[in-house]
Formats: C-alpha cells, sequence, structure tokens
C-alpha cells in the first residue's frame, strides 16, 4: 500500500499531470471508458444492489457523462489565472490567483451509488491536475472489482490507482499522508478519517448524511408533491444520502399523502412491488435487521411487508410519528417515510432547527415566498423546492453537507477548487526602485518603499 501511494506521488512529481492537455485526455479517456464498458459497469452496479439496467443508467451513468462533458468544456477557463485586484503598493506589479494541483489525493467511495460516489469526484481530481488514490467501498464489490479492472486500462496507471479492500485495509491507507482525503459514507467513519487526516494536517472533504426534511405545505400541488416523494424516498430502495427522510405537514393532509404516494407506488413499481425490475433491495442482512427495528411500535398506514431472505422491505409510510420515536433518531436509508404533524410551517422550522444541520431540505409549496423564507430560517446541506434529489444533478451547484452532514462540497467547478490550492501570485515590477532612494536622501523625510 506504501509503495502505491509511493507511485503515485513520484508519477506527480514528474509533472505529468499538470498540463492542461494531459487533463483532458484523461478525462476523455475516462469517458470512452464509461461508454465502452457501459455493460460491464451496468452489470456489476445490479449484482451488488439488484439494480435494472436501466435504474443503473439514469442514476449512475448519466450523471457521470454529464458531469465529464461539464468539465471537458469548462476547464481550459478555469486553469487559466485569475487576475486579481492590486493596491497603491502594487499598481505596476502583475497579481493573479493559479490554482495549482494539491497533490495526492485519496478518494474513499461509498456502496449505495457505488459508481457515480467514487467516479464523480475522481473527475474533479484529475481536472485540478492531482495524482490520485481511489477506494471504493468493500460492501459493493461488484463494482470495486470492475473499477479496479477498469481504470487502469484508460488512465495512467501511476497517476491513478485503484485499492480495494475494507476496514483493515482503509485503516492502513489513512496512516499514509495525502494532500487532501475525499471521503463519502457516514457520520462515525467520517470522524475517523478525519482524526486520521489531522495527524497529516490533511484537508477534507467530508459527504456525510442525516435525516433530510420534507415540509409538504397545504398549499402545494399534492399530486405532484406526493409523485416526486414516491420517486426520490423509494429509488434505491431509499438507501439514498438525499432522499426525503421524513415528511413534516398539518396533521389533516397526513391521510391524502398516504393515499397519494400508494397510488403512485403502483404507477411505478405495479400491483406486486417484490416482482418489479425497478425496486432494489437492502444491500444486506445488517441494514435489513437495522430498518426492520426502526418500525418497531409504529403506525404502519401503508406498506410494512418484508422479507429476510432477500432483504426486501416493501415501500412504507408511518403516519403520527412521535419525535421521539427510534425512527426519528437515526438516518433511516430504507423505503420507510415517517409523517411527523406539525401545526404551521413555523413549527416545522423549529423541529429542523432543533435537530443536527440535515445534508438535503425540501419544501413542497406553491408559495415561492414561503419557501424563500423557509430556506433563509433553516439550514441544510442543499435545498430543492417542490421536488427531491435534483439539486444533486446540477453540476452548476456545490454539493455537500453542513454541521454533521459534511464539511466541504464538489460537483463542477467546485470539485476543481475542492481539489486545488489557490495560489496567491505576485510579481513585481523591477520599475520605480528609485522610490527607496528617498530613504536616504538627508533633506527629505524618509518614505516607504513602493
Ligand atoms: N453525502 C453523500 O454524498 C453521501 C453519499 C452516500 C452515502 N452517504 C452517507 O453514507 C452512509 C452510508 O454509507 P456507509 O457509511 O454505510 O458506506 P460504506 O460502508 O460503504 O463506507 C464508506 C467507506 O468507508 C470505509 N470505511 C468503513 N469503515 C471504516 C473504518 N472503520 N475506517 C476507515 N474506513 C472505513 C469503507 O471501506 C467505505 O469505502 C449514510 O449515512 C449516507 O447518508 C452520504
Ligand atoms: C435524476 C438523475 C438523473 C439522477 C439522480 C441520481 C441520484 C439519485 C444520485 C444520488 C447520488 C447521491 C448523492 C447519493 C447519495 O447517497
Amino acid at each position: 500500500m506504501d509503495c502505491k501511494v509511493q507511485r503515485a506521488r513520484a508519477a506527480f512529481r514528474s509533472g505529468r499531470s499538470r498540463p492542461l492537455q494531459f487533463r483532458l485526455q484523461q478525462l476523455e479517456a475516462l469517458r470512452r471508458m464509461v461508454q465502452e464498458r457501459e455493460r460491464d459497469i451496468l452489470e456489476a452496479i445490479g449484482a451488488d444492489l439488484c439494480k435494472s439496467e436501466f435504474n443503473a443508467y439514469g442514476q449512475e451513468v448519466i450523471s457521470i457523462l454529464g458531469e465529464i462533458d461539464h468539465v471537458l468544456e469548462k476547464l481550459p477557463k478555469w486553469v487559466t489565472p485569475k487576475p486579481a485586484e492590486k493596491n497603491l503598493l502594487t499598481m505596476l506589479d502583475e497579481a493573479y490567483i493559479h490554482s495549482e494541483p494539491l497533490g495526492v489525493v485519496l478518494i474513499i467511495g461509498a456502496w449505495n451509488y457505488p459508481f457515480v460516489l467514487t467516479i464523480q469526484p475522481l473527475i474533479g481530481a484529475i481536472a485540478a491536475g492531482n495524482a490520485v488514490i481511489i477506494k471504493p467501498s468493500e460492501v459493493s464489490e461488484n463494482t470495486a472489482k470492475i473499477v479496479s479492472k477498469l481504470l487502469p486500462q484508460y488512465l495512467d496507471q501511476d497517476l491513478y490507482v485503484v485499492i480495494n479492500g475494507g476496514v483493515k485495509e482503509t485503516t492502513e491507507l489513512l496512516r499514509q499522508r495525502f494532500d487532501h482525503i475525499l471521503y463519502t459514507g457516514n457520520t462515525a467513519v467520517g470522524k475517523i478519517v478525519m482524526e486520521a487526516a489531522a495527524k497529516h494536517l490533511t484537508p477534507v472533504t467530508l459527504e456525510l448524511g442525516g435525516k433530510s426534511p420534507c415540509y409538504v405545505d397545504k398549499d402545494c400541488d399534492l399530486d405532484i408533491a406526493c409523485r416526486r416523494i414516491t420517486w426520490g424516498k423509494y429509488m434505491n430502495c431509499g438507501q439514498t444520502c438525499i432522499a426525503p427522510d421524513y415528511i413534516l405537514c398539518e396533521p389533516s393532509l397526513q391521510s391524502q399523502i398516504v393515499q397519494k404516494i400508494k397510488e403512485t407506488v403502483k404507477e411505478f413499481y405495479g400491483e406486486n412491488v417484490k416482482e418489479s425490475p425497478d425496486y432494489e433491495r437492502i444491500i444486506n442482512l445488517h441494514h435489513f435487521k437495522r430498518i426492520i427495528n426502526l418500525l418497531e411500535g409504529q403506525k404502519i398506514a401503508y406498506g410494512g411487508e418484508t422479507d429476510e431472505a432477500t432483504c426486501y422491505i416493501a415501500p412504507t409510510v408511518l403516519t403520527d410519528v412521535d419525535p421521539e420515536a427510534k425512527v426519528m433518531q437515526e438516518e433511516i436509508f430504507g423505503p420507510i417515510l415517517p409523517i411527523v404533524p406539525v401545526k404551521n410551517a413555523d413549527e416545522a422550522i423549529k423541529f429542523i432547527n432543533d435537530h443536527e444541520k440535515p445534508l438535503a431540505f425540501y419544501i413542497f409549496s406553491r408559495n415561492n415566498k414561503l419557501i424563500k423564507r423557509m430556506i433563509d430560517e433553516t439550514s441544510s446541506g442543499g435545498v430543492t423546492g417542490n421536488d427531491v434529489i435534483m439539486h444533486f444533478t446540477l453540476s452548476s451547484l456545490p454539493f455537500g453537507g453542513v454541521g454533521s452532514s459534511g464539511i466541504g462540497a464538489y460537483h463542477g467547478k467546485h470539485s476543481f477548487d475542492t481539489f486545488s490550492h489557490q495560489r496567491s501570485c505576485l510579481l513585481k515590477s523591477l520599475k520605480r526602485e528609485g522610490w527607496i532612494l528617498l530613504k536616504n536622501d538627508p533633506v527629505q523625510p524618509p518614505t516607504c518603499r513602493f
């Protein structure tokens, strides 16, 4: 492991990852890999998450191709030094900001979207001119294998190195010195990563999780709201970091929401969800049991069917959920949707602010003023109004958490900045040195040197 990181560092020091042409060529090669080996990639994701090819393509591949195209188009502009404002002392000089690569960066991916959450940060790290060590999640082992098989066939093998393994290997890897670490996963391991990074004063980007609230206002298009919530909640069987974790709404809306979600589930997955090729499974028995446990003592308004043998949990809605219930104490990360009744938007705002800052916040309302007020009076990594998940799809928006849902952000230019150092450069003019002579002139008062 030690020697793999050293090899990457030696390759970085050779300087070959820096030229714009090289970065563009590596990104083009990555795009070729995704296009030419699409079938292998979709098969691996499908095997890990019981996901249809259609879903794997829509959720993981499209974002990657879009991000590569965006970066290929914009990178020449991003790498161009930016002139900086000058003052009286530097009027004759050249001042600019130069984005330089950080060095060898480590990317630790998560299992729930095993391809996009590993490759999207990689795009930014390559664009910024770094060498990269990639550690896919061992939980999604098929995707980990295909990533470690394909990347060396398309990219520079010394600069971009995949290391597979579990806790033991990651712990060992984290002893090495990196110039930046981007970790995606749960908050507990995020703290372990940050502690290991601190030993080398390595900066971190932590893409963590949390309970993302969804406020449904009584003045909203309830059909659209429930359709979009159903899509984002049950996608990937609820195992999405930015899925709406729970709903806040006035008590009287609950039964309508349950009914509309029920109808939408039927529309999306058919009469028998268990047979639907579009409905995934819980990743393993450990998570299956953890999620089932959250149902204890709850009023199941819809769903609730489970099958341990196949880690199946039906799309489920809980009503009149007590904020103190177990299901409200941790990120659900499964297809269970609690509805917590609140009197109004103000109570929803208070509820959100009484809890840890979430990764995402969703508000459904026809009243844009209310949406903006709720944004102003709360905090979260990101927000989508009148939809869920979609802010993730915009390369122009920084994607990341705040407080316990994460540190830093990436996507598009924000990835480039995350993996770059903004170097301050001042090139002094050699002119007007005469001004300094004033200092030694006995008849002039001493003055400063420009
Ligand atoms: N913000 C985001 O973009 C994002 C995306 C996906 C998941 N998540 C969050 O991640 C969580 C689910 O992911 P997970 O944590 O189960 O994924 P996971 O089990 O795949 O772990 C993530 C990574 O951490 C490594 N790891 C695990 N234990 C470790 C240890 N003790 N020391 C060092 N490394 C270790 C794993 O090898 C893996 O690469 C949820 O909370 C979810 O919200 C966040
Ligand atoms: C709607 C489209 C085109 C893509 C959405 C893909 C998606 C659900 C990405 C989620 C990625 C993410 C941050 C997962 C966290 O667990």
